[in-house]
């Protein structure tokens, strides 16, 4: 049987990075970041006040009665300090030339044409000086990352409108199964909601893709090749129908088309398929919803990280606070909950694969060897996260 790490090397020979492309700053956060964003120029541009108070000039005074030469408000570009003179100043706002420190509001006595300053400042005291939190032509954010909110928030004190970022990959997505019905409808006698469409369309979003189709495949593998035949994507996934049954319509209709089928070795998720369909990267996972989490999880979301151009998550060694057992030769995704950095199986089912609304309660899947049968209490396992 072929080993998980195998498996995913081979996978990930499928897929290449998408081109780059810019997006305005509104489109950017989620996106992968793949040129470095520098500054167009200092930031803050020039020195300015920290507090609410008064610009002087420390060298040449002392605590006493000031009187104030002009009122500078952020937004407003101020006049030299006049010799002799203190000027109330807002925070934000410019230093005057000639100023070099301010002394903050609660320390006078708040007048505004002569004040009473009670302690007077050292030199710099309440000044940010120009450029202390950017250079122009600094890199201030370096590519690859995914951007965050805080990012996208630095690219634009950084004066940049848009951002060079890896197009989208465009993901198909394709579920077989008569019994299935999508959520809001009535269940028939044999049927069940359909949720790894969800899960699909969902992971594809949450790491980065663009969904470009979902489709529920019912009538056997004509319909599947012919649901196929009018997809553009740069990835296609579907769930479902893989294993040894009499309607295994996936398996049925892409063998013919040189996808493979084959166990690794793993649980859940051992039935997998895979290969190139008109030269697209097809994944072909078992239909139990864990299986397709796992899936998702272990071997399309680096796929999706290598086509975006940014590393594949590291996992985290955590302690285990309460042990389990595993099969024997095959390598273990156990759904976890985390506390502090200690896991325990997230549910009293384990790593059961038709669980999906047990999922919910797991923060990452643990990774045990295939040679592991117990995960003792007080050992290492390493964990996947479930979000970027
Ligand atoms: N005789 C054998 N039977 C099975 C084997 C095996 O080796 N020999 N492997 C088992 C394993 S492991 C898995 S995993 C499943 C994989 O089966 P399929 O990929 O063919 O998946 P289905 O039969 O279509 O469905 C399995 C299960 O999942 C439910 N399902 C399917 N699609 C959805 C969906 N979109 N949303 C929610 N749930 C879904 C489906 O109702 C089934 O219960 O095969 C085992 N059997
Ligand atoms: O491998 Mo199946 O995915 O155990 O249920």
């Amino acid at each position: 049987m072929r080993s998980v790490s195998e498996h995913l090397e081979h996978l990930l020979t499928l897929v290449s990075p998408t081109e780059v492309e810019a997006v305005a700053l509104a489109e950017a956060v989620g996106r992968v970041l793949r040129g470095d964003v520098v500054a167009v120029a200092d930031a803050p541009p020039w020195d300015n006040s920290a507090m609410d108070g008064y610009a002087v000039a420390s060298a040449d005074g002392s605590a006493g009665s000031w009187r104030v030469s002009q009122d500078i408000p952020a937004g407003h570009a101020p006049l030299p300090l006049e010799p002799g003179t203190v000027a109330r100043i807002m925070t934000g706002a410019p230093m005057p030339q000639g100023a070099d420190a301010v002394v903050p509001v609660e320390r006078t006595d708040a007048g505004t044409d002569r004040v009473r300053i009670r302690d007077w400042p050292v030199a710099g005291a309440h000044v940010r000086p120009a450029g202390a939190d950017m250079r122009e032509g600094g890199v201030v954010l370096a590519a690859p990352r995914r951007l965050r909110a805080v990012d996208v928030a630095a690219a634009a004190a950084a004066g940049c409108a848009e951002v060079a970022v890896a197009r989208r990959p465009r993901v198909a997505v394709l579920v077989t199964g008569d019994e299935l019905v999508a959520p809001g409808e009535p269940l028939g006698p044999a049927a069940i909601y359909d949720s790894n469409s969800a899960l699909l369309r969902a992971g594809v979003q949450e790491w980065g893709g663009a969904v470009t189709s979902v489709e529920v495949v019912r009538d056997g593998p004509q319909a599947l090749l012919q649901a196929l035949a009018g997809l553009d994507a740069d990835l296609v996934l579907t769930a479902g129908g893989v294993s040894a049954g009499a309607y295994d319509v996936v398996k049925e209709a892409l063998v013919p088309r040189g996808v493979q089928f084959a166990p690794v070795a793993m649980q859940p998720g051992k039935p997998q398929g895979w290969g190139r369909i008109d030269g697209v990267p097809i994944v072909c996972a078992p239909g139990n919803p864990v299986s397709v989490a796992v899936t998702f999880r272990l071997f399309v979301v680096p796929m999706l990280c290598a086509m975006l151009g940014v590393p594949a998550p590291t996992t985290r060694p955590l302690r285990v606070a309460q042990g389990w057992r595993t099969p024997d030769g095959r390598a273990q995704l156990m759904p976890v909950s985390i506390e502090g950095d200690t896991v325990r199986p997230a549910t009293s089912g384990g790593s059961g694969s038709n669980l999906a609304g047990a999922l919910a309660k797991a923060d990452g899947f643990a990774y045990v060897a295939a040679d592991v049968v117990q995960v003792e209490l007080g050992a290492t396992v390493d964990v996947m996260g479930l979000v970027p």
